[in-house]
């Protein structure tokens, strides 16, 4: 039986000022929910955004409000041993949350995997792979910085794979950043850019036929998230992959771009698709349109980040790998182990559940009161 369901805000500053064109962030607010069961099984979910509401219509303290008032009661004395059946139960009466779902889907199929004693990727059709390759974000602002900071990544066997956030200095600036940057690395790295929605498709045109033309392997999002159709023309131009992320809210926003073959990539995130099922239905999606697949992240930390690490090793084809090094942005963890990182790759947890353990005492210690 559900026995209570509780939730934390916990303030984390990152490592280093992450400029993206929606928002610098100093720290990040991890959105984290323990549901405890009553035979003494624990889980753990997350339900982190980024930027307060600068990126997206859920904020830190929206969530933690709505799952304490609205979706947790509806939960309670539910069986825990069903997280379908609680799912159902909680998308029949909830309009949008997607965070707060997936949150709560992640720490029901958290428990269940545990009470079954089986890695969680078994309770979503099973894991094809034990460790991805990581993307890192350079976003400091600055070129220099930024090419020193790949520098050392590729030096620790870290990342070889570089998203740079662009979108909020003139075109002609982001593409001459862009552009140094790649020169710097060569053939050493993957360098991909992440408009975050800011260009005009005008801007885009203009933007894109530089980047291809210099060597980019992939531009993320470049003009807004609802203008599928401009997506869609872009993707028709250009030879360079386009990848959709804000324009993904889940399964049907999936669907609709398939339909107008409006995208060669799908970042796909446990969040933004409203939990770990409907995330498995977006790469479904995918999948059967010929469409790529990333592992997508909104900067979690180590339950967020181990939950998409769970479903993304269940995917026959990750074309496009994924970018899951939330926690290594983060100045503090609330593992009590952190997850590993080796050789480019983050190992998927291999143990029950999600496969990391929180330390109580950290995450009492860091939570906001
Ligand atoms: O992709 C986004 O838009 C959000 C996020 C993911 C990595 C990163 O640096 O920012
Ligand atoms: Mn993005």
């Amino acid at each position: 039986m559900i026995e209570k369901i509780e939730t934390f805000l916990v303030d984390v500053p990152t490592i280093r000022p992450h400029k993206l064109s929606v928002a610098t962030m100093n720290t990040q607010t991890l959105v984290l929910v323990r549901v405890l069961c009553a035979d003494g099984i624990v889980g753990w979910g997350e339900a982190t955004t980024i930027g307060g509401l600068n990126y997206g219509e859920e904020s830190p303290e929206s969530i933690k409000t709505n799952i304490d008032t609205y979706i947790a009661p509806l939960l309670s004395g539910m069986d825990a041993s069903q997280p379908a059946k609680a799912m159902a139960k909680v998308r029949k009466a909830i309009q949008g949350n997607r965070f707060a779902k997936c949150a709560l889907e992640t720490a029901l199929l958290d428990a269940q995997a545990r009470r079954l004693q089986v890695p969680l990727s078994e309770l979503l059709g099973g894991r094809v792979r034990d460790a991805l390759p990581v993307a890192w974000t350079l976003a400091s602002g600055d070129t220099s910085k930024d090419i020193a900071e790949a520098e050392n990544m590729l030096d620790l066997r870290r990342h070889r794979i570089f998203k740079l956030k662009i979108g909020l200095r003139p075109v002609d600036d982001d593409v001459a950043h862009v552009l140094a940057i790649k020169r710097a690395l060569g053939e050493r790295a993957s360098v991909r850019v992440d408009v975050n929605q800011a260009w005009s498709e005008m801007d885009a045109v203009r933007g894109i036929a530089r980047l291809e033309a210099g060597g980019i392997d992939l531009v993320e999002q470049p003009v807004k998230a609802d203008n599928r159709a401009a997506l869609a023309r872009l993707k028709q131009r250009f030879d360079v992959a386009i990848m959709a992320d804000e324009a993904l809210h889940g399964p049907n926003d999936a669907m609709a771009l398939a339909r107008i073959d409006g995208a060669d990539v799908y970042a796909v995130k446990i969040t933004q698709s409203g939990g770990l099922l409907p995330a498995l239905e977006v790469a479904t999606v995918a999948r059967l349109a010929g469409i790529g697949l990333y592992g997508g992240t909104m900067l979690e930390g180590g339950i967020g980040t181990a939950a998409t690490a769970q479903v993304c090793s269940t995917f026959p084809e990750l074309a496009w790998d994924t970018e899951l090094f939330g926690p290594l942005l983060l100045t503090q963890e609330v593992l009590r182990e952190p997850l590993v990182y080796r050789d480019f790759m983050l190992q998927v947890p291999t143990g029950p559940g999600l496969g990391v353990e929180i330390d109580d005492d950290k995450l009492h210690a860091m939570q906001r009161h």
